[in-house]
């Protein structure tokens, strides 16, 4: 086992009937960094999300949190993941708070303490001012912003993200990566899964994921020197 590792994903495999969504994937998520799991539709990203979170059960392989084996120690594992889906996770009704504190109770945190949580998580995510404010007053980017705060309320060590900036306008999308880039300097890990190209960085930590196989892993600049988009064309046989 990788000490320094958030995340290992150790030969995991999935098929929905014929169809090999995963094909024997290993990948390395480093302690405190970022890391974006590039690919495109169809890649297997959302799959391997699923399999991260136990939405679906993990019958090939291993997924440890944290050093937690997913199978073994399930409730560690997963106290040490929050998460952000590609769909919309908030109840619209309710206001910001009240969906913070319904998360922070289905982790067993104390109203009061998710009452303080809730308002540093917010302050995290630039949401302070909007806590008593029902979600469907929030634009698309608060929206995000909010789940993000969601995800980061029992203070996990990883954050897992499936597509967050799908949708938002230009400038959201810079807010929603920049501030979840920060998070990192905070001891937060993160795993960024995205088609998108431009959102990743020379010294992010990259994961290229293609037809449900690993095509490469690494530094980002290591990979594709200053060319990502070549180097991805050409690992992926032009698949952008
Ligand atoms: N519930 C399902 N039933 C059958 N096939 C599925 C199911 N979910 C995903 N697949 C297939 O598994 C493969 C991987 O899909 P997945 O959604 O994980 O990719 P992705 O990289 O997340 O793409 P996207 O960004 O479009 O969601 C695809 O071939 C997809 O059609």
């Amino acid at each position: 086992m990788t000490v320094t590792a958030a995340l290992e994903i150790d030969r995991v495999s999935h098929s929905f009937g014929r169809v090999q969504a995963l094909d024997q994937v290993s990948l390395v998520v480093p302690r405190g960094g970022f890391t974006a799991l590039l690919g495109v539709n169809g890649a297997g990203k959302t799959t391997l999300f699923s399999l991260i979170t136990r939405l679906y059960d993990n019958r090939s392989g291993h997924i440890r949190v944290a050093g937690h084996d997913l199978r073994q120690t399930p409730g560690a594992a997963l106290a040490q993941l929050g998460v952000v889906f590609q769909s919309r996770a908030l109840d619209a009704d309710l206001t910001v708070a009240q969906n913070l504190t319904y998360h922070a109770a289905l982790h067993g945190i104390p109203r009061q303490q998710a009452l303080i949580r809730a308002a540093e998580v917010l302050a995290q995510v630039g949401l302070s001012e909007r806590i008593h404010d029902p979600v469907s007053a929030l634009s698309g980017g608060q929206s995000r912003r909010a789940e993000i705060a969601r995800a980061l309320i029992h203070r996990p060590r990883i954050l897992l993200l499936d597509e967050a900036t799908v949708g938002l306008d230009v400038k959201s999308r810079a807010e929603v990566l920049a501030l979840t880039r920060d998070l990192t300097g905070q001891g937060v890990s993160v795993l960024w899964a995205t088609h998108i190209l431009d959102e990743i960085a020379p010294g992010d930590g990259l994961v290229i994921l293609h037809r449900g196989r690993v095509l490469a892993q690494g530094v980002t600049r290591d990979i594709a020197g200053g060319d990502l988009t070549g180097a991805f064309l050409r690992l992926t046989g032009g698949a952008a």
